[in-house]
């Protein structure tokens, strides 16, 4: 039997952000019988973008990006398909139709958006379309578009807020610039692009825009896919080169102004000092991303936060606060991937409510960079193995493969890559996997498994 106090809350779980993490965790509560409410709200981006029910990755991440990316690799085959014999038009005249393919896009996400609404009904989790805050550690306020208030009290409260996009503090950023929140969605077709930052963001959107037929340029600060295998890295900055995408290194971006004619001139500065310009249609920043922490008054909770990254620090996604809990993109050091969010939520809800004791793993979490030809990892890169076991204990073996498809179209095999990171002695135990080439995300996955 529940305990007595228990019954002065409204729900035993109540979610904070109803996004990859939040909606798996409200789905599993409710099947082990819990009273579960979320509440999910979506603050339009500075160019005033807004969206549906489901977070990130349904709305303006994984989905329209992986839609976006199919696009640009369908542009792709549609010119190898001559060399198969396939009659077309001169290659030419194939052009992409950015209307009809933003709508087909934004057509899918807005099912996406009706199915989750259906399924939260349909399994009795209750829904408020609020913005949250904390008022104490069992309270959380949730005021809607209309400014009303709701107060909803529970026993445990899951945060699950996931991020936006960071801008820089330049003139002209907020007022020009866009994110990964508008690109999925925008009216126009985007033209001529600058891409700030070479993360996954950076090199994805470049990477797809490209593939359409757009001119873009990625504006690097430091190094391509911080973090990555720096080898595996290069090689996918290589092969975007070839296949048109350019690349400013070593830059930053300094002011961003309106021309008369609408266009927008970039001025940026290189590791000398030294001023450039450009005129782009569309600058894209993809910096990073801040989690969205501060907006729920943590400090009514008594919730502390990393104070470098505005992030929460939580042991089994439990946080300093024995009632409140968090999982997703909101934790500090931990992999900003949907997968990991979903099954983090699911495990603390059977943690919760089914007497199951099963943790969190957040190692060896395979992850592909949708750049167009695909980077899928799992485990450590070469550098991150050098430096925990040190250089003697590690043996890195490397392989070139040609995949059969890309010798009647003479694509180049240059850069199909395979490189494994294993301990040099005893079991050689294999830390790493990378692979670059076509359908890596598919790839990896089997290889993750067997190295999990
Ligand atoms: C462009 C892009 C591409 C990506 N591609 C991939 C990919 O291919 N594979 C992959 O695994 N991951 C990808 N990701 C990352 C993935 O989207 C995130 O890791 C995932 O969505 C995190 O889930 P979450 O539950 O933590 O938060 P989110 O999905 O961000 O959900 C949080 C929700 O909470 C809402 N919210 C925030 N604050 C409040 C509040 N105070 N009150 C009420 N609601 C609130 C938000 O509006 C949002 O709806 C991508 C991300 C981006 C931006
Ligand atoms: N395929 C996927 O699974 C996928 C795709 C996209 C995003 N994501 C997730 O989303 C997260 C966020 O992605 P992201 O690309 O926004 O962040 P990121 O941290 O991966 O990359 C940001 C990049 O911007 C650079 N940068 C930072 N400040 C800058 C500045 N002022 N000027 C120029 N460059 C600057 C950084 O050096 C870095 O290279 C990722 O960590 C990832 O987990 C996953």
């Amino acid at each position: 039997m529940a305990p007595i106090a228990d019954q002065s809350y409204t729900y035993d779980l109540l979610i904070i952000g109803g996004g990859s993490g939040g909606l798996a965790a409200a789905k599993e509560a409710v099947g082990l019988n819990a009273k579960v409410a979320v509440l999910d709200y979506v603050t339009p981006s500075p160019l005033g973008t807004t969206w549906g029910l489901g977070g990130t990755c349904v709305n303006v991440g994984c989905i329209p990006k992986k839609l976006m990316h199919q696009a640009a690799l369908l542009g792709e085959a549609i010119h190898e398909a001559a060399t198969f014999g396939w009659q077309l038009p001169d290659p030419k005249t194939v052009k992409i139709n950015w209307e009809l393919l933003k709508t087909a896009v934004q057509n899918h996400v807005k099912s996406v958006n009706w199915v989750i609404r259906v399924e939260l009904r349909t399994k009795k989790v209750e829904y408020f379309n609020a913005l949250g805050h904390f008022k104490d550690a069992h309270t959380v306020i949730g005021v809607t578009k209309k400014g009303e208030e709701k107060i909803l009290t529970a026993k445990n409260i899951l945060i699950a807020v996931g991020g936006r996009p960071r801008y820089p503090d330049i003139p002209g950023a907020l007022e020009y610039g866009i994110s990964s929140d508008d690109i999925f969605s925008l009216e126009r077709a985007p033209g001529k692009t600058l891409v700030i930052g070479a993360g996954y963001i950076g090199l994805e959107c470049a990477g797809f825009l490209n593939g359409l037929g757009y001119d873009a340029t990625i504006m690097v600060r430091s190094i391509v896919l911080r973090g990555f295998d720096q080898q595996m890295a290069n090689l996918v900055a290589e092969e975007m080169e070839q296949r048109g995408v350019h690349f400013i290194y070593q830059a930053k971006p300094k002011k961003i102004t309106k021309q008369e004619d609408g266009r927008l001139l970039v001025d940026w500065v290189d590791k000398d000092g030294e001023i450039h310009q450009d005129v782009y249609d569309t600058v894209l920043f993809a910096i990073g991303r801040r989690a969205l922490t501060e907006e729920l008054k943590p400090e009514n909770a008594g919730l502390k936060l990393v104070s470098e990254t505005g992030k929460i620090e939580a042991t089994n996604e439990q946080t300093n606060v024995p009632n409140i809990y968090a999982v997703g993109d909101v934790l500090h050091k931990r992999p900003q991937l949907t997968p990991v969010a979903v099954h983090a939520g699911k495990l603390l809800a059977r943690r919760l409510f089914g007497n199951s004791t099963e943790r969190m793993d957040y190692t060896n979490v395979a992850t592909t960079v949708f750049s167009p030809l695909e980077y899928g990892c799992v485990g450590l890169s070469e550098e991150t193995a050098i430096m925990v076991h040190g250089e003697e204990q590690i043996e890195i073996y490397h392989a070139y493969y040609k995949p059969t498809e890309f010798f009647v179209p003479q694509k180049d095999v240059d850069r199909c890559y395979v490189k494994v990171v294993a301990l040099r002695h005893d079991d050689q135990r294999v830390l790493g996997m990378h692979f670059v080439g076509p359908n890596a995300g598919e790839v990896i996955q089997g290889f993750a498994a067997a190295i999990k």
